[in-house]
């Protein structure tokens, strides 16, 4: 697995906790408000943050400590939902090894009509010229690394470096670049380190990453590493620990991750797992130079004096999970109020009552003799199908996840098997693990879909999408990315024509409309997508390169409704003017 789908299964999505807090400043980690810092003064010198000027600080937004999480970023002002809080390029970025073919190495865009390779180390590809030339000034020194590389390599499958070791090597070729003593530089080196506190084997995997990069920068050994700054092991894995604990996955206008990315700025926001923001990369910006633009865009309205904070992992896990995930990666225990209420009911862990009184329990544990439905109280011992429903499940989506790319069938046939015994056991769609599941069950269905599919593929295809929406908005905010992007998917599956007329549905799929009314089911989903991604992917930016196509969409289902209508009102007219007759 690339660094980037690690990094982006742990934070591309975020969640709304299942008892929504009036009061927002209470996410903030201390009682009292921090003082602010000033980080755009030079002459300010705190321990804290080392007299760092950060390059791109919007007005309304300040850096401040806190005793819990460190500095942050705090809202000066009302900041309203949908509003982009900061967008800039990241210092540094790289595309994972699967998506060099697809994407251009200067600005991440994918191009239809072809992208040009780089004719010397036949490893990078560019949109045209102005591409290429733009990353020329970094591509130069990583073009015969690269190649230098890919003559040692001991195959082919390893005959690139990783995303994380390529963006590392053009960290230290930039910083070489700008002058240690440089505000990018510095920006750099006030990245929060954790050398110190790394568990066994996070350090052996740190130690991993230091050694390929040495290789990679075609040194003899990490001493030669001080013409970048680096003089003791000490530093470089303090390096490592940075680029670590501080990297975002870069991800596609669909959250699809793409690569790694580093911005010292967007580094500074501390982590809920109830976040009030959001990290994207639209496409919003109309010239490529600017690409990839990274954004961070508010989810609700942020109060003035209250903590910005995003999310480091995939929020629509549960507690347990999240909770080792950023003890692993970024060393602390989460104070949020979903990590630390226990009276809250969390959809993430949670079953249908066994009564049928449509309430919710919290899903049993390996301890827990009985549960109970908060709805009804109803107190039932836990039967053992259920935590070998449980078991099974986080089983099965470990294997069907391992082999999606290389066993599709076998992958397909573990979900379309598993899924119904989750169901029959009474999760509810947002419970672990039957959430991923329908996730990655929808994924290899579409990837299965073509021009000649069946009506029952899609209808198919429809409802697992529908069951997947439905599972993320039981935990994610109204405009979350992931489930605006959720419901577009669920759109765009519903606007597509159906492919043969549909006589009767067969017996055993549940009704879906067809015609007209699918129609209107597609246009009435794709207008409430539009809703959601203007706020995820900011109201500025029009929702995003997915926004503006779901508004063509739209557009064009509006044509197709309003032909459809104006038939039927003239076939209306055409039996009322014969009736007269
Ligand atoms: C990406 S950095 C965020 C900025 C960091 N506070 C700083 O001073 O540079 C991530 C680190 O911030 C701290 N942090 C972030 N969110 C936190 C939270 N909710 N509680 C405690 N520490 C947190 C942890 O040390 C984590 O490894």
């Amino acid at each position: 697995m690339s660094f980037a789908s690690l990094k982006s299964q742990r934070q591309s999505k975020a969640s709304r906790s299942y008892v929504t807090s009036t009061d927002n400043s209470k996410e903030s980690h201390s009682t009292t408000i921090p003082k602010a810092i000033h980080p755009n003064d030079p002459t300010t010198s705190t321990p804290s943050n080392g007299g760092t000027v950060y390059h791109g600080i919007p007005e309304n937004v300040e850096v401040r400590v806190s005793e819990i999480s460190g500095r942050g970023l705090w809202a000066r002002n009302l900041i309203k939902a949908g509003s982009v809080i900061i967008s800039l390029r990241p210092y540094s970025f790289a595309l994972a090894s699967r998506y060099l073919d697809s994407h251009c190495s200067s600005c991440a865009a994918t191009s239809n009509s072809g992208l040009l390779r780089c004719t010397k180390c036949r490893t990078v590809w560019y949109c045209n010229t102005t591409c290429q030339t733009n990353d020329w000034s970094l591509h130069r020194l990583e073009c015969s690394a690269l190649t230098k590389w890919a003559k040692s390599a001991p195959s082919k499958n390893l005959s690139v470096p990783s995303d994380a070791v390529r963006c590392l090597g053009r960290i230290l070729w930039q910083k070489k670049k700008e002058g240690f003593d440089s505000s990018w530089s510095k920006e750099i080196d006030a990245l929060q380190s954790h050398r110190h506190s790394l568990e066994p084997h996070v350090v052996e995997n740190n130690t991993h990453l230091a050694h390929s990069l040495v290789r990679y920068l075609g040194l003899s050994s990490p001493g030669d590493l001080s013409e970048f700054g680096i003089l003791s092991a000490g530093d470089l894995a303090d390096l490592i620990s940075r680029f670590v604990t501080n990297t975002f996955a870069l991800t596609s206008p669909s959250l699809t991750p793409v690569g790694v990315s580093v911005s010292p700025l967007i580094a500074l926001f501390n982590h809920s797992c109830d976040p009030g923001a959001v990290i994207v990369f639209p496409r919003s910006s109309r010239n490529s130079v600017e690409e990839p633009q990274m954004q961070v865009i508010a989810l609700r309205d942020i109060s003035p004096n209250e903590e910005i904070l995003t999310s480091y992992i995939d929020t629509t896990l549960p507690r347990s999970i999240r909770q080792a995930a950023l003890k692993e990666t970024y060393d602390f225990t989460c104070q949020c109020q979903l990590c630390h209420d226990d009276n809250i009911i969390d959809p993430r862990e949670s079953i249908w009552c066994p009564k049928s009184c449509g309430g919710m329990c919290p899903a049993p544990s390996d301890e827990s003799e009985t549960y109970h439905c908060v709805k009804c109280r109803a107190v039932v011992a836990t039967p053992t199908f259920i935590m070998d429903a449980l078991h099974i499940g986080q089983e099965a989506l470990a294997k069907a996840t391992s082999i999606q790319d290389t066993d599709h069938d076998k992958a397909l046939q573990l979900t379309t098997n598993i899924i119904p015994r989750l169901v029959s056991a009474g999760l509810t769609p947002s419970c672990h693990p039957l959430l991923p599941l329908i996730g990655l069950h929808q994924s290899l269905f579409l990837s299965s879909l073509s021009a000649d599919m069946t009506q029952e593929l899609l209808d198919e295809t429809i409802r697992i999408a529908a069951k997947h929406y439905m599972g993320l908005s039981a935990i994610l905010r109204d405009g979350h990315p992931v489930r605006a992007v959720a419901l577009a998917e669920l759109g765009k599956l519903l606007a597509v024509d159906e492919p043969c007329p549909v006589t009767s549905p067969p017996s055993n799929i549940a009704f879906l409309p067809s015609g007209p009314a699918r129609l209107k089911a597609a246009y009435e989903t794709l207008v409430r997508a539009r809703h959601e991604l203007m706020i995820g992917f900011g109201r500025n930016n029009d929702g995003g390169e997915l926004g503006r196509n779901i508004r063509e969409t739209v557009v064009s289902l509006e044509k197709e409704l309003g032909v459809w209508t104006q038939g039927i009102h003239n076939t209306l007219q055409d039996l009322l003017n014969f009736s007269r007759k």
